[in-house]
């Protein structure tokens, strides 16, 4: 989302004139190698410590940060895990294919990373 900067701050050295339009990158932090080993490839282990306990990483911000962050994030991350836990509740999900023959490189494009299509089965537990 673009914001605009309210008064002259400095950034690294430079001043930013108040009313320039600032648009934040999140694919930076997102796809930040200094915070995920391999940020091309899906890796549950970017979220995992040594003895496999969820840990938080500050460079996971699809949300954004700070006064203006997304608003619902908290619905949303409530959606989410009522979303799966139900869902993985419900069914077996497996593929139909070796896992490593499922090329799951996203296709880029524009403003986003689309995933390829792929399939899934999903079995009634
Ligand atoms: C996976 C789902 C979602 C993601 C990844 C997401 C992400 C974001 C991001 C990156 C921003 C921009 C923050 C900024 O400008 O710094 C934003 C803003 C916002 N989002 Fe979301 N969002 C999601 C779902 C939702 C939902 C479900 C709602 C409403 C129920 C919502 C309401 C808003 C609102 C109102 C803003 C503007 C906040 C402001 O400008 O003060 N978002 N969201």
């Amino acid at each position: 989302m673009p914001h605009m900067v309210i008064r002259d701050p400095e950034f690294r050295g430079s001043i930013i004139p108040k009313g320039t339009v600032v648009f934040p990158v999140l694919y930076s932090a997102l796809f930040d190698p200094c915070y995920f080993a391999t940020p091309n490839t899906f890796n549950p282990d970017h979220f995992l410590d040594a003895s496999g306990v969820l840990k938080k990483n500050d460079a996971f911000i699809p949300f954004s940060v700070g006064k203006r962050s997304c608003l619902g994030e908290g619905i949303t991350r409530a959606e989410l895990f009522l979303f799966f836990t139900t869902f993985l509740q419900n069914f077996s999900v497996s593929s139909p294919m070796a896992p490593e023959d499922t090329d799951l490189t996203p296709q880029e494009s524009g403003m986003a990373k689309l995933p390829p299509v792929y399939q899934i089965r999903f079995l009634p537990r």
